[in-house]
């Protein structure tokens, strides 16, 4: 038998195994999302005592991302009630990242946006920045994986399950790429709608894509460069932090809602 927790960063939902005791990766992961119903999971294997730990995301359709924000979040949470660390550095495939449990609440240090058209990947040579995609006028920027993000004047009004596809799979993304909504709300900050990859379909919230709208937002003009920003997805409130050296911090709570065992054959 394997055990699992599940855990979830405002709706964004995993489950969470320790690496040294899962007997495979991709189908184990892979059964586990889909017997109870999450969007990824998590493979954690703690290091030195959980000063560090590498973290493996396997999604729904099998395939793993290099990075995934709320997931990060979940499991800095999920280190710290095993070794009592408050601060822990995840290793994943978008670099280590540093993260700070203050009770249910974790920050993750997200790294620098990038638009270049390599890093996002984009199959050309000129960044995507505002620019007509399928409808929409979409901006790529990697944040650890690659995102679309549009801005619209109402997430609400969109059926994201017809307008993300095109663009997830728009040839312009050798890798495909997450699609974002986005609009300004009246208060400051925004709402976020997300369809991921992986999952492939409309998830609660998406941490990588919370920072990927405000990284285009700070880009666009239309918030200032530093700073923090609310992004709303339908799952809760994210705290996205730009700093002046460029980097990120994404911010939110994290909640442990189921504990079990799962047979290995
Ligand atoms: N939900 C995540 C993003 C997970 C990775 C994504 N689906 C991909 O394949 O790029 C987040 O909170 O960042």
């Amino acid at each position: 038998m394997t055990s699992y927790d599940v855990y979830h960063g405002t709706g964004n939902a995993f489950a969470i195994v320790d690496a040294d005791e899962a007997p495979e990766k991709t189908a184990f992961g892979t059964d586990l999302c889909r017997s109870l119903d999450v969007d990824g999971t998590l493979f954690l294997g703690i290091e030195d005592g959980g000063a560090r730990a590498t973290m493996t995301l396997v999604q729904p359709d099998g395939s793993r991302a290099a990075m995934c924000g709320n997931g990060a979040r979940c499991a800095a949470k999920w280190v710290s009630e095993r070794t009592g660390r408050d601060v822990l550095t995840l290793e994943t495939g978008a670099g280590p990242r540093r993260c700070t449990v203050e009770g249910d609440v974790v920050t993750v240090e997200m790294g620098t946006p990038s638009f270049a058209p390599a890093d996002v990947p984009l199959a050309r040579e000129a960044a995507l920045v505002d620019e007509e995609l399928d409808g929409y006028d979409v901006t790529a920027v990697n944040t650890g994986v690659p995102h679309a993000v549009a801005f619209v004047d109402d997430v609400r009004s969109v059926e994201l399950a017809e307008v993300a596809p095109p663009i997830r799979h728009h040839e312009v993304f050798p890798e495909g790429a997450n699609v974002n909504l986005a609009a300004a709300r009246a208060g400051g900050g925004f709402d976020q709608r997300t369809y991921e990859r992986g999952v492939e379909s409309e998830t609660q919230a998406c941490g990588t894509g919370a920072v990927a709208i405000a990284a285009v937002a700070a880009r666009l003009g239309s918030i200032p460069e530093t700073g923090e920003v609310t992004v709303s997805p339908p799952g809760g409130d994210l705290a996205i932090g730009l700093r002046e050296d460029g980097t990120t911090t994404l911010r939110g709570p994290t909640e442990r809602t189921l504990t079990g065992e799962v047979s290995d054959a």
